[in-house]
């Protein structure tokens, strides 16, 4: 199979990005994980698919590959690239979009400024809805993470995110609580581990631990997923500024009910083909 793609990025979360609507798309875990390899493959954090909508009143659907080869829920910076992809590749001519998840509809939009705001939807604390096994609904929870206790915060934005506030992003136990984190047994579909310094009210520093990927430089539902925390620990105001590794997201949220709107950049690097 002969696939074409293009290579993007949202702020160093690299990505494969595939038209799924010109061309017959069939992949297996393992090809993505092969597309994924940074040494054998073509390498990206995650493969973004591009498939026709399946249902009325949404222009695209988008299907999200983590590189471990597992399909998940949600993708922020993929969300931003997407509705570049389908502009720049002339898919629509619209700047705005409906877009069709595993986890609900998301509108992404190209700003004037060449950058892009998405409506990246609701977020959820319910812990069934996360999924987080949890006999509470407090904010903040204990987690036992090897021999360490630490207070997370389980929210959904399509995807599960548990966000820890840590003094200093430069010093946190990323590589070392990552890992426990993300495949710890009260997270039963696993979890992407933010950790977020407070620098003021409206500006945060942020790293996250992956489900599926590891450390990544940016995660845009986990900046969604820090902002909405932050505000609901009563820590932050909206809007909030995000710095991550790779670069800073903007994210505005209104409260509980209401969505959460992320603004940034996306980045075609190079298109190409690839045989499968
Ligand atoms: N690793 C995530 C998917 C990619 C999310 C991230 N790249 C973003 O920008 O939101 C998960 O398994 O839920």
């Amino acid at each position: 199979m002969n696939l074409k793609f293009s290579k993007m990025h949202g702020l160093g979360n690299d990505f494969v990005v595939i038209d799924g609507v010109r061309q017959t798309v069939n992949l297996s875990s393992a090809q993505v994980r092969a597309l994924a390899d940074r040494h054998f493959g073509v390498g990206c954090d995650q493969l973004l698919l591009v498939e026709p909508a399946s249902q009325p009143g949404v222009d695209f659907r988008y299907r999200i590959f983590n590189a471990d080869g597992g399909e998940v829920e949600q993708c922020g910076n993929g969300a931003r690239c997407f509705v570049r992809f389908v502009h720049d590749q002339g898919l629509t001519a619209k700047r705005a979009i409906r877009v069709e998840t595993q986890k609900g509809i998301i509108e992404p939009r190209l700003n004037d400024d060449g950058e892009v705001t998405v409506d990246m939807g609701v977020p959820v604390f319910e812990p069934d809805q996360v999924p987080f096994v949890s006999p509470s609904r407090e904010v903040a929870q204990s987690l036992q993470v090897g021999d360490e206790e630490v207070q997370i915060t389980a929210v959904s934005m399509g995807n599960p995110h548990a966000v820890q506030v840590v003094a200093d992003v430069d010093r946190a136990p990323v590589e070392r609580q990552g890992p426990i984190i993300e495949s710890h047994p009260r997270f039963p579909k696993r979890v992407n581990a933010g950790f977020m310094q407070v620098v003021d009210r409206h500006s945060i520093r942020l790293r996250v631990y992956e489900r599926g990927a590891g450390e990544t430089l940016a995660c845009g539902t986990g900046a969604c997923a820090a902002v909405v925390a932050g505000i609901a620990r009563g820590l932050l105001d909206s809007p909030v500024r995000v710095e991550t590794r790779g670069g800073f997201l903007s994210i505005a949220w209104g409260g509980e009910g209401t969505p959460v709107l992320m603004t940034g950049p996306a980045v075609t690097v190079f298109s190409g083909e690839i045989t499968l």
